[in-house]
Formats: C-alpha cells, structure tokens, sequence
C-alpha cells in the first residue's frame, strides 16, 4: 500500500482493529518497528513534531505537537504547542464546492510552518482525521465525501510536511483515541513509585473514562469494572506499557449537540400544522427561521420526513427548561435493551465506572455557564443554573454576552439542557456518581479531545510493553556510590569493633 493512501483505513496504522477471538473485537496497539519504515520516517524520529487536523463537523482545528529529543520513560511529554482553527465551516460544509475544502486549510497549515522550525518541515507528520460531519456526508452523498478528502489531501501534500494521510476515522477509534489522550495526559498509564506498587496489587489500572460531545456525534468510553462479552463490537482490547486495559467504548452518531438539535426540531415539526411553533428550549424572545425542504437531506433527520404545506418554519423561544427537558427526553429511546443494561436506543452500556472527563461540547457549554470549577456542582445545582438560564430573556442575554457568536449564545440553553438529559436520562449518572464528572478543557497546555491520541498512536509513541528501566541519571549514580561508600565503612569499622576490642573494654576498665 502506498504512502499516504488514504482510501486504506490499515496500511500503517499502528492500532489494528481484528478480531481475535469469536467474543472480543480487539483495537491492539501493536508494537511495531517497522512502522516507522513504512511511513518514510526518520528512524532517529525522537525530537520532532507532529501535526494532527481534526476536521470535526462545526470546524476544523489544527494541532502542533513537540516531543522532547529524548524518548524519556514517562507519559505526558508529548505537548500541544499550537491550535489553529480554521476560517468557515467544517469540511462537510463543503460538499456543495467540494474544490474549495483543502483551500480552506491553508492559512492554518502556514501557521504551522511559522512554529514549526524550517529544517523540521519535511520530517513533520501531518494526519488530517475526519469526524461524524464527514461520516453523514459518506452517508448522504459518498461521491461528495470522497472529492473533499481529495481536495483536503491535494492541499496537505502540498505543504512542506510529510503526509501520512487525510481519512474518515470510526466513532468506536474517535472514542479510543480520546480516552488514550486524557489517559496519557493525566499519567495514568505509567505510574512511578507507591502509585506503581499499588496498582500492581491491582488487576486492572485506575483509568478516566472519556466523554465527548461534538456537533454531529457523542462518544463515551471507560474500563467498566466488570466485562461482559455481551456486545462484543463495543469492547476494546488495549496493551499499553506492558498492561492490559478492557474498554468500553461507543460513538452515538446524530446525537452530538448540532445533531440533536435538528432531531428534536424534526420531531417537533411533525406534530405542527402550521409553519410557526414555540420552542421551550430557547429563550423568550428568541426567533429563528429554518428552511424545511433542506431539513430532511440531513440523515439525522430523513426518517422524519413528511410533505409541509409551507417551506419556512417560524420558530419562536419560550424559555421554558422542564418542558425543553421533556422535549429532548424523547430522542432517547429507553424501551428496547436486548442485553443486561443499556444506555438508549438498545445499546449495550456496562455499570458506569470511575471517573469521567468531560470535553469538547461538554466542556465548552458547561464553562459558558460557569458550571465547571474545582469544587464540583451538585446535579441539582447544576439544572437549577440552566434552568435560570433558560429563563432569561433573550434581549437580556444578548445584551450581556454582545461579544458571543450568536449561533453559540442561543443554544447554550438547548446544550445546558441537552447535556443533562443525555448524562442523566442517556447513560444513567446520578446524583451520587454526578460528582465524578470533570468537565476538562486542557490539561496542560494539551486540548482534551482525541487528536493526542491519534497520533501518538500513528507514531508508535505508546509501546504495548513497558520499556526497560532507564540507566540512572548522573546525580542518582552519585548518590548511590557516596551511599555504598557509607555502608562499607561502617562494616569496616564494625568488624574492627568486634575483633579489636580496645584493650581498656578487655580488661573491664571503666
Ligand atoms: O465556544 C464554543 N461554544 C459552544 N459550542 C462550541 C464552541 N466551540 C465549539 N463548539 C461546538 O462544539 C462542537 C464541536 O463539534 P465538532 O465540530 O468537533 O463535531 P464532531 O466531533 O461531531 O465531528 C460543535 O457543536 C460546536 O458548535
Ligand atoms: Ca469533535
């Protein structure tokens, strides 16, 4: 397969997903050394940077990555020092002028080129994966789909980068890859000293699962304390550093904030008759006007399609969040589990486990409304914000927040909202297991989110065994002589002690 064909989803990725067994569907990470080769990379690939594009279905952002020269024996040295989000829409937003998408990337990739030093350039990996948008595209519209990853791989090869491909990933490794990327940045697949010992005694390490929220798609990932083979394509099979880690993972696709929303309004839409309708989940005040023959191109939405007898739909706020609530309740289906739990729409959810950290959406809607601090909210605390939210009028917040993209600022009610009912009502987290929740924007100077992931993946910069115990620093040796030293003296005169009694001690003198 050649170098950067990006129509193959396998040619040279590290991460493998086969099935090794008839009950596990494995995401190995393999350790290969020979990937390096495969990608036309350097061999000496330590001390460098890498360049990851996360073409997500709202925007595409472009991430810089720099790794120390050293391949040092610890998590977390791998850092983001850059983030530049690109101008217009995301790719998918392209399909129409399908020409016009690796254009779009341009000033970011020349940003990059800025921070990135010059004699670097041509060694720099650069990976563009794309996400849900691009995913309904493929669905909508395959030719479409395909002709603006063409245009986005012309471009990248154009760059003075080295390209390793431009792809559509799956939900199941945006979920994977955003769980390893939190993971790796909290340290937590390598622990030193009494946090090693003490999850030595443990079979299975103290991971954080991983929820994301996007526009088109939601993904939540986390080891579950008991494995049941149950549904065997939402487990995963990690070996990292030498340890074994059983993960749950599912991507919920039209069930990102944007998606929902379109879901909901779909619904709505069907019990109207006339081409205006109040809309608890915005603010009073607020109006909005769709386009209904556009609405039902959108996968998310086409089951819902049925003929209107108008082709503008009126919509008007009402700022009410108990019914919002109720409203979004009904996107999530509760009746139908075929297995021992599940989440919505018949899908297979172990008991939560652990810690969660919450990113992207969950991140950036809850931080609006000021819900994400150190010391965490309550849930009833957190709705009774939103709910105060909701309620204010529209005139008023858009006086307040003058400075806030309007798109974002009047559907921060409908997102507060949203996210409850999918954490609560979707995947069950109650009052007590609330609190474990983080809602995380960066930790470090590195975005939450699964780009990380991705390629320390693609680089083989996680191994699957645990390297061998680096030689000691020079300071540690000195240490360790100065010490030996100590001890052999005072063996030395310990001895001398014992069988040269001095001759006062012999004769009992005092
Ligand atoms: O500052 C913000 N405030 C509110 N929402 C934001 C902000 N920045 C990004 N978002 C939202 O976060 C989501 C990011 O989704 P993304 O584009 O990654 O889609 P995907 O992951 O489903 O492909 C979108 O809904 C976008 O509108
Ligand atoms: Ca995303």
């Amino acid at each position: 397969m050649k170098k950067g064909d990006s129509s193959a989803d396998s040619w040279s990725f590290s991460v493998v997903i086969e099935t090794k067994t008839e009950l596990w569907k494995k995401l190995v990470l393999v350790p290969c050394k020979h990937c390096l080769e495969h990608r036309n990379m350097p061999e000496d690939f330590w001390g460098g940077y890498g360049i990851v594009l996360d073409a997500g279905s709202s925007h595409t952002n472009l991430y810089v990555y720099e790794w120390p020269a050293e391949k040092e024996n610890d998590t977390g040295v791998v850092q983001q020092v850059e983030v530049c989000k690109v101008e217009g829409p995301g790719i998918s937003g392209y399909s129409q002028t399908t020409e016009k998408a690796g254009p779009s990337l341009v000033q970011c990739l020349r940003q990059a080129e800025g921070v990135i030093p010059l004699k670097q350039h041509q060694e720099t990996p650069v990976y563009l994966g794309a996400t849900a948008g691009m995913r309904l595209l493929r669905l909508e519209n395959k030719d479409a789909a395909e002709k603006v990853l063409s245009s986005v791989e012309k471009t990248l090869r154009s760059a003075p980068f080295n390209f390793q491909g431009a792809r559509i990933i799956s939900g199941q490794e945006e979920g994977a890859y955003g769980w390893i990327t939190i993971n790796y940045l909290l340290g937590n697949f390598k622990q030193s000293g009494w946090k090693k010992f003490l999850h030595s005694l443990k079979s299975v390490s103290e991971t954080s699962g991983a929820l994301d929220l996007g526009g088109a798609s939601t993904q939540i990932t986390f080891v579950p304390d008991e494995i049941s083979s149950e549904s065997p394509q939402n487990l995963l099979y990690f070996r990292l550093y030498g340890k074994d880690y059983r993960v749950y993972t599912h991507s919920f696709l039209c069930y990102g904030k944007d998606q929902a929303l379109q879901q909901k309004l779909a619904r709505d839409l069907q019990s109207t008759e006339n081409s205006s309708l109040f809309d608890p989940c915005f603010h009073q005040g607020y109006q909005r006007t769709i386009s209904v023959s556009n609405f039902f191109k959108n996968p998310c939405t086409s089951v819902e399609k049925k003929q209107f007898p108008f082709s503008q739909l009126h919509i008007e706020g009402e700022g009410n969040y108990e019914k919002c609530r109720r409203n979004i309740q009904n996107l999530f289906n509760k009746t139908d589990c075929p297995y021992s739990s599940c989440s919505f729409n018949g899908i297979y959810l172990p008991p939560l486990q652990g810690d969660f950290g919450a990113f992207s959406a969950f991140y950036f809607v809850m931080n609006f409304l000021n819900l994400t601090s150190d010391d965490p909210f309550t849930l009833d605390e957190v709705a009774s914000a939103i709910k105060k939210f909701c309620a204010r009028p529209w005139h008023e917040v858009k006086l307040q927040y003058h400075q806030i993209k309007e798109k974002y600022l009047s559907e921060y009610c409908f997102s507060g909202a949203y996210i409850l009912s999918l954490l609560e009502n979707g995947y069950e987290f109650t009052t007590e297991n609330w609190k474990r929740i983080h809602f995380l924007g960066k930790i470090g100077s590195s975005d939450a989110g699964w780009t990380l992931g991705y390629m320390l993946n693609l680089t083989n910069m996680i191994p699957a065994e645990e390297p061998p115990a680096p030689p000691l620093s020079y300071g540690s040796y000195v240490g360790l002589m100065v010490l030996c030293s100590l001890v052999l003296v005072s063996v030395i005169l310990l001895a001398w002690l014992l069988f040269h009694k001095p001759k006062c001690l012999q004769k009992g003198v005092v």
